[in-house]
């Protein structure tokens, strides 16, 4: 609870609303806006974190569309919270998705609510001390807002400039708008009960019922992600203030060689007279550069995902790891920058087929040709390598992730 000094203790619900199918924003394979990366984790996992480290939090409920549950769950792995966080089904509109919120609250005995929305992650902590204070003074309704700054026209459908229109005491909404909580679930209840599902915010359902609302000075960062454009600032704001984060794995393999007539090295095959033994095709270099892939991110080794106990993987193209590795390493914020292998082998020849294999690699991990790399040297005759009894393989992979905060 937050006691301010000779004030009533604020025990806070919070409700995010975050149902919405971002429509203005378009289309990403990161799915709607409140999923997308910005600073290298999605917008939802920056507004919970700055919520749930809010001292007078008591319980968040978090409103989600019924066909983010994966996506949300994939976020929500970013998380770890002292206060509880439950996530409920929203509605067809904002209106109904807060009230799916504050339905859910009905039985956390919290004295206030906090209604926020998930795309809008640049509040702070002073914001919400100078909400609560206004409700601990007593205020049914608080309503963060800033001064619009801009002249205002109001024109026709054809853009036709009719009159200009006074800015004073016009203010810009934010959220969180915060209420005493019976207060507001019963004007929503009642609001949705008449019929109306058009209010765009919760202090337009609290002044349609009648309940004062006070306005408290909102922050001009706590703006609304709402077009494409918002979210590559959001990111760009927030990538400058990381430190660079390049990180270097080496990865070394051999596999014994036999009787045979050829051999596949980074995907290419070389006719000669011994194969390699092994339980896929042996590519020695692939799975030499699929470890030095994963030790980047701390996901392994190339048996954790592809044990050799596994019948699927016999004499299963190594492109496979490889390119799975690939993606682990892009799924946690991963570029490739380089791949370098280097093949000791006294037998075959690796230089007539260097650039088919950098092609090769390339091509698996969708990168520029002149980022791949592949060397070879014999063993000068000694060693198992010398005698010719297998091939050895070691790579360097270079990736850059998503920097860390400073
Ligand atoms: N049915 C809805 C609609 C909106 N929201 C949430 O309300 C907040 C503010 O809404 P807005 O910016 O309008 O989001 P969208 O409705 O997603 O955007 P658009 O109108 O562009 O589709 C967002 O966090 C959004 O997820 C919601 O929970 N349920
Ligand atoms: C709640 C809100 O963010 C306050 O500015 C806003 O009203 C949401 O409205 P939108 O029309 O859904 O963008």
């Amino acid at each position: 609870m937050l006691q301010m000094p000779s004030k009533q203790p604020i025990s806070a619900g919070i409700v995010i609303v975050a149902a919405g199918r971002g429509e203005r924003a378009g289309s990403s394979t990161e799915g709607p806006k409140q999923y997308r990366m910005i600073g290298g984790k999605p917008v939802i996992v920056h507004t919970l974190e700055n919520l749930m480290t809010w001292e007078a939090a008591k319980q968040i409920v978090v409103v989600i569309h019924p066909d983010d549950e994966a996506l949300f769950a994939r976020a929500f792995r970013h998380i770890i919270s002292a206060t509880p966080i439950e996530t409920v089904h929203g509605g067809a509109t904002r209106q109904e998705s807060v009230l799916a919120g504050l339905r859910h609250l009905k039985d956390k005995h919290v004295s206030h609510v906090l209604i926020h929305d998930a795309v809008r992650p640049f509040f702070d902590h002073v914001l919400l001390d100078r909400i609560a204070e206004r409700l601990g003074d007593g205020a049914p309704a608080v309503l963060p807002a800033m001064p619009v700054t801009d002249t205002l026209k109001r024109a026709d459908s054809a853009g036709t400039v009719l009159t200009t229109v006074s800015r004073e005491h016009l203010y810009a909404a934010q959220t969180p708008q915060s209420f005493a909580f019976a207060t507001i679930l019963d004007a929503h209840e009642k609001a949705a009960a008449s019929g109306r599902s058009d209010f765009t915010d919760d202090a337009s359902i609290a002044e349609w019922s009648g309940i004062p609302v006070t306005i408290v000075e909102g922050t001009p960062d706590n703006v609304k992600l709402t077009v494409k454009r918002d979210i590559a600032m959001a990111d760009d704001k927030l990538s400058a203030s990381l430190l660079p984060d390049v990180r270097t794995g080496n990865g070394y393999d051999v596999h014994q060689l036999e009787p045979g007539d050829g051999v596949t090295l980074c995907g290419v095959f070389i006719p000669h007279d011994q194969k390699l033994k092994g339980h896929s095709d042996a590519d020695v270099a692939l799975h030499a550069l699929t470890d030095a892939l994963l030790a980047t991110c701390g996901a392994g080794d190339i048996g954790d995902h592809f044990p050799p106990s596994d019948p699927q993987w016999k004499g299963a193209a190594s492109k496979i790891f490889i390119e799975h590795a690939a993606r682990i390493v892009r799924e946690r914020g991963g570029t490739i920058m380089n791949a370098d292998v280097s093949l000791i082998a006294e037998a075959p020849k690796v230089g007539p087929h260097r650039e088919a294999m950098r092609a090769n690699l390339s091509e698996y991990l969708s990168i520029d040709l002149e980022r791949c790399s592949v060397k070879a040297t014999t063993n000068e005759k000694i060693g198992f390598v010398g005698r010719r009894e297998g091939i050895a393989a070691i790579a360097t992979a270079t990736v850059v992730y998503r920097g860390m905060k400073r």
